[in-house]
This record gives structure tokens, C-alpha cells and sequence, in this order.
């Protein structure tokens, strides 16, 4: 099959089938949706209504995926642990869009299959609608999979290559007895593909056959299949280039709105969390570092390590002056095997305060508005014990 349509993107990111590009060739249906905004137009969806409520459907508490480390060969024993994910709370309302993110190995994708019991957490646990799952076994967790689904980075590799599109969407909704008869199975599978924007013709094609846009769309289709209420997209478009990003992600919203679906998207591209994102969640070591709705967390940032994600993001329009504050990360990722004592930002901080944040673990803390953020400088900052004036001489200046 061919490529998808080649898309132009304006300057308010608006996306729009490239003059000539027919939604072709077959490959994409006239179901394809139309683009309001593409991944890097510096907007964000708070605020316009699209929002869940406050009606929690995900609850996050305290949750732990600690790895062991293991040593020997006959005589294995466990030397220590990767902290993956350390004590992480959050809820996520139903409808929304909760956006993940933070540095490569900061626990994102580990938080987000922790979530859905596709590896053990160790401590915690977590409430969906609320059910504690953290406890169900066979049937009981069965059933509750069915309602979290999975969508991942690369489509090629989680799609069996030597399954045809219907095998691959059958195989869920055999295992949750979801196909009902031979020609009402077939009339799903048609009508899953069309809210994918894909032929019907796919049905009978392999992965191998389709562009990566196309089959990231099959892995969508194959996660509603099983007509989930959550579905956790790890990193659903950073394989993709620019131009499909856009309308992978608005087929994403397109479906959140019409099914009622529920997301955690996890990216280290914040351009893409910003686009589709209600509320965001900063990682940081195994932890969130922050959290708040996506208007405040790029107009308000508190926490350092976001300042400095956020500074990194260039400006979506190059003729308007850039005058954010710039902080430049200094040294590497810890190793989660072995993270600072304290604050585990403090080794990278421009604002550490000396033996509080080496010793004391701040934690997330309510700072008006649900916006959360765990950081002792930002707590004095906001009881008025410092101004960020004094700690200004520590930034880095994109002039110095
Ligand atoms: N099965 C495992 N066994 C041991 N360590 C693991 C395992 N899975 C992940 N890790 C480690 O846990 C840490 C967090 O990994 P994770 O993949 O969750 O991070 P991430 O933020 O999603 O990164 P990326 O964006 O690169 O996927 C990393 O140090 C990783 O090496």
C-alpha cells in the first residue's frame, strides 16, 4: 500500500490533505479526520471544553515497580533494585487526556504497564472505576484488561507480521468473546477499520504492507476492539514522521470524543503532549515531579526540571522574540539503580538549597488550583520566604 497523504501544515499548525494528495490511493478512508491543529502549533486543550470532569477514573497511589538487579550464574541472587517507579500518585478523570512526560528511562513506560498489570508493581496500587486491580487475579483481571488497552511506539514490532489485519483484530475479541457471528464479527471489523480511516480491503493485508501511519492506525483499531474505557498510547507517534503525526493525533481526539475513551499518553516530545493533553504529569527519577493542567504547566512551570524541559521547546512561531527563562540541564540522568538521596533533582538543580534538598525528599504538594509540584525551592517561593530574584544569577541566559 502506499504511503498516506502527504499533509502541509500552516502556520497555526493547521493540518490539511496537501493539494492533489486524494485520501488515496484507497488507503485512507473518507473517515479520516479532518485536522484542527497539528503537534507543534503551541497550543493546548485546556480550557476548551475538553476536559474530563471530575469524575475519577484511574487512581494512582503510592505505586512501586522496583526491578531486581540479579548476580550469578548458578547461585542468582539480588544485589539491588531498579527503581523504574517510586511512589507515584495520580488520579486520571474519565474523558480526559492526561499527558506523561519526562527524560528517556525517567519510569514513563513503566508507570503506564505498572498501570495495567502488564508488569507487577510492587508496592501500591491502583483503582480503575473503582475496582482495585492491583489485587484481581485470573477472570476478575482478565475482565478489567479488556478495559485498559495498550498502544505502542512502534506498530511494526507489536503487530505479528505473519497475522493478517483480521487475525490481528479477531484475536482480542475472540479472547474477551466479542465475536458474535460470522457476519456481525465482519461488520465490526469493517466498521473498526472505517473509524481508523482504512478500506475495508485491509482486512486481508499483512503489517508489512502498510506505511507506519497506516499501521499505527491498526494498532488503534486492534486496541478498540476489545471496546476499552482507557487506552495508555506509549510514544503513539514519535516513529512517525511530522506529517502523519498530526493526523494519527487527531484521530486519537476524534475517537476520545466520539467514544467516550480515556487516555494516558506518554511522549518525551512536548510539543506532541501540549496538542492532545488535558492535564500533564512531569517524571522525573521515577516520580512526578509536577502536575498541572497543560495551560498552567507551560504558562506557570514550577519545578526546575520542567523550566528547563519547557525552555528547551522551541517557540512555535520563529518571528516572535523567545523571552522564557532558559535553564540548561547540567550533567546526566542518575541511574535509577542508584538515585540521589533527597530531592533526586538536586544533583542537577541551579536552585539546590544545600542539606535540605540533599537529604529531604519533598513531595508533592497541592499549590492552588490542582496544580502539584514537589520541590522545596518553589515551596519557599510561594510562602514568600525567597524571590526567585535572588537564585536568578544561577540561570543560564540564552545571551550568557
Ligand atoms: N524489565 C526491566 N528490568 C529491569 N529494568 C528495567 C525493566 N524495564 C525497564 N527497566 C529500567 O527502568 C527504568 C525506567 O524505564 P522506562 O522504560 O519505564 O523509562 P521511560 O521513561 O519510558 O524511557 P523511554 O522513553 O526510553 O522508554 C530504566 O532505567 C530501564 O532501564
Amino acid at each position: 500500500m502506499t504511503d498516506e497523504p502527504a499533509t502541509t501544515t500552516d502556520v497555526t499548525g493547521t493540518e490539511r490533505a496537501a493539494t492533489g494528495a486524494t485520501p488515496e490511493d484507497g488507503d485512507v478512508t473518507g473517515a479520516q479526520v479532518a485536522g484542527t491543529a497539528g503537534p507543534d502549533d503551541g497550543t493546548s486543550r485546556s480550557g476548551d471544553g475538553a476536559a474530563g470532569g471530575d469524575d475519577v477514573l484511574v487512581t494512582v497511589e503510592g505505586l512501586e515497580v522496583h526491578f531486581p538487579i540479579k548476580r550469578g550464574i548458578v547461585l542468582e541472587r539480588t544485589v539491588g533494585y531498579v527503581y523504574a517507579v517510586d511512589g507515584v500518585d495520580l488520579t486520571i478523570r474519565r474523558g480526559e487526556t492526561y499527558g506523561l512526560v519526562g527524560e528517556s528511562g525517567c519510569g514513563k513506560t513503566t508507570l503506564g504497564r505498572g498501570l495495567l498489570r502488564l508488569v507487577e508493581p510492587t508496592g501500591g496500587r491502583v483503582v480503575f472505576d473503582d475496582i482495585d486491580v492491583s489485587t484481581l487475579k485470573g477472570e476478575r483481571l482478565r475482565k478489567s484488561r479488556r478495559r485498559m488497552q495498550m498502544i505502542f511506539q512502534d506498530p511494526l514490532s507489536s503487530l505479528d507480521p505473519r497475522q493478517s489485519v483480521e487475525s490481528i483484530l479477531i484475536e482480542g475479541m475472540r479472547a474477551h468473546g466479542l465475536d458474535s457471528g460470522k457476519e456481525s464479527t465482519r461488520a465490526r471489523l469493517v466498521e473498526l477499520l472505517d473509524s481508523v480511516g482504512l478500506p475495508e480491503s485491509a482486512l486481508h493485508k499483512y503489517p508489512h504492507e502498510f506505511s507506519g501511519g497506516q499501521r499505527q492506525r491498526i494498532g488503534i483499531a486492534r486496541a478498540l476492539a476489545v471496546e476499552p474505557d482507557l487506552i495508555v498510547a506509549d510514544e503513539p507517534v514519535s516513529a512517525l514522521d511530522v506529517s502523519v503525526q498530526a493526523q494519527v493525533l487527531n484521530l486519537l481526539e476524534e475517537l476520545q470524543q466520539r467514544l467516550g475513551l480515556t487516555y494516558l499518553v506518554i511522549a518525551h516530545d512536548l510539543a506532541v503532549v501540549r496538542h492532545i493533553s488535558d492535564r500533564i504529569g512531569v517524571m522525573y527519577l521515577g516520580s512526578l515531579v509536577e502536575e498541572a493542567s497543560s495551560d498552567e504547566m507551560y504558562a506557570e512551570p514550577m519545578h526546575p526540571y520542567t523550566k528547563a524541559l519547557l525552555s528547551a521547546v522551541p517557540v512555535p512561531d520563529p518571528t516572535v522574540e523567545d523571552e522564557r527563562e532558559q535553564i540548561l540541564l547540567t550533567g546526566d540522568l542518575p541511574s535509577p539503580a542508584n538515585p540521589p538521596t533527597g530531592c533526586r533533582f538536586h544533583t542537577r538543580c541551579p536552585w539546590k538549597q544545600e542539606t535540605l534538598c540533599d537529604t529531604d525528599r519533598p513531595q508533592l504538594r497541592d499549590v492552588g488550583g490542582g496544580h502539584r509540584v514537589a520541590c522545596h525551592y518553589a515551596e519557599d517561593i510561594l510562602a514568600g520566604r525567597i524571590t526567585s530574584h535572588e537564585v536568578e544569577p544561577e540561570l543560564v541566559h540564552p545571551d550568557s
